[in-house]
């Protein structure tokens, strides 16, 4: 799968492609990341990719046209078809439905917005969807896009290997995770659960079950709401509840 980005910070994508899952995905040509910097894209002397608002008011928008060319090149490269993303906070909030539709995708544009955000008529003649990270202020669209591609190149087929692939179905069956131990068995006076050390596979499976039912329930009971139970999630969770309430 092919990623695009524009962006006036092409190192920060460092982070993506220089460590863990995406950093590996990269290396074994399973994923590639380009960076068009905007600024190479200008015609004048200072590279000038922003300018004042019409209307005044305070900050800078960034400048349609060094963002339009820029865009061009990585469809020159990635293909015209490539669907062109603009992080936003006007954007469609990010979930893990948008990432499987999103890796659907042969190849991807991203833009990342910086000052006070970008040129109304970039947005109507050249982005094809805006997606959001969530509700808080941001200086840059950068980390925006990389949360979004971290959540794609993983549900591109091999990133994550076959094993690690039932991990990720563990995370995304919808529900939190149940909580994790490893060595040492004690530690300040907190011994594992004796269920996780039985070797009972069976018992194991259930008390993992029943966790992530159970913490689902009390700290995102909007997450259960969307989810169907099976009868043995359903009597699990009541056992969860039944334990609880002592
Ligand atoms: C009501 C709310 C959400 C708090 C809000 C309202 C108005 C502005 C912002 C804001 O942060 N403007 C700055 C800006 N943010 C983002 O790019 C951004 C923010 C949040 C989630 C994102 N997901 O992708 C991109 C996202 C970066 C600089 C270029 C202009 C956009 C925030």
């Amino acid at each position: 799968m092919q990623f695009g980005v524009i962006s006036i910070f092409p190192e920060m994508y460092q982070a993506l492609t220089d460590f863990g899952v995406t950093g590996r995905a990269v290396d074994k040509g399973l994923v590639s990341v380009d960076v068009w910097n905007p600024r190479d894209f200008t015609i004048d002397k200072y590279q000038t990719v922003d300018d004042r608002p019409y209307g005044g008011g305070p900050g800078m928008l960034m400048k349609v046209e060094p963002l339009k060319y820029a865009i061009e090149a990585a469809k020159a490269k990635l293909g015209s078809q490539s669907k062109v993303v603009y992080l936003s906070p006007q954007g469609e909030t990010l979930t893990q439905d948008k990432a499987q539709q999103l890796a659907q995708e042969a190849s991807l544009i991203f833009l990342a917005g910086r000052y006070e955000g970008i040129d109304e008529r970039l947005i109507e003649t050249q982005i094809d969807e805006e997606i959001s990270i969530g509700d808080y202020v941001l200086s840059g669209g950068e980390l925006a896009s990389m949360v979004v591609m971290d959540s794609v190149i993983r549900l591109v087929p091999e990133v994550l290997g076959h094993d690690m692939s039932a991990v990720e179905d563990s995370f995304v069956d919808g529900l939190l995770d149940c909580p994790h131990y490893t060595r040492p068995e004690e530690h300040e006076g907190r011994k594992v659960p004796d269920v996780l050390l039985s070797g009972n596979h069976e018992k194991i499976r259930q008390w993992r079950l029943k966790q992530a039912l159970g913490r689902t329930w009390e700290k995102r009971p909007d997450l259960l709401a969307k989810r169907d139970l099976s009868k043995e999630e359903d009597a699990l969770l009541q056992e969860y509840k039944r334990d609880v309430q002592g």
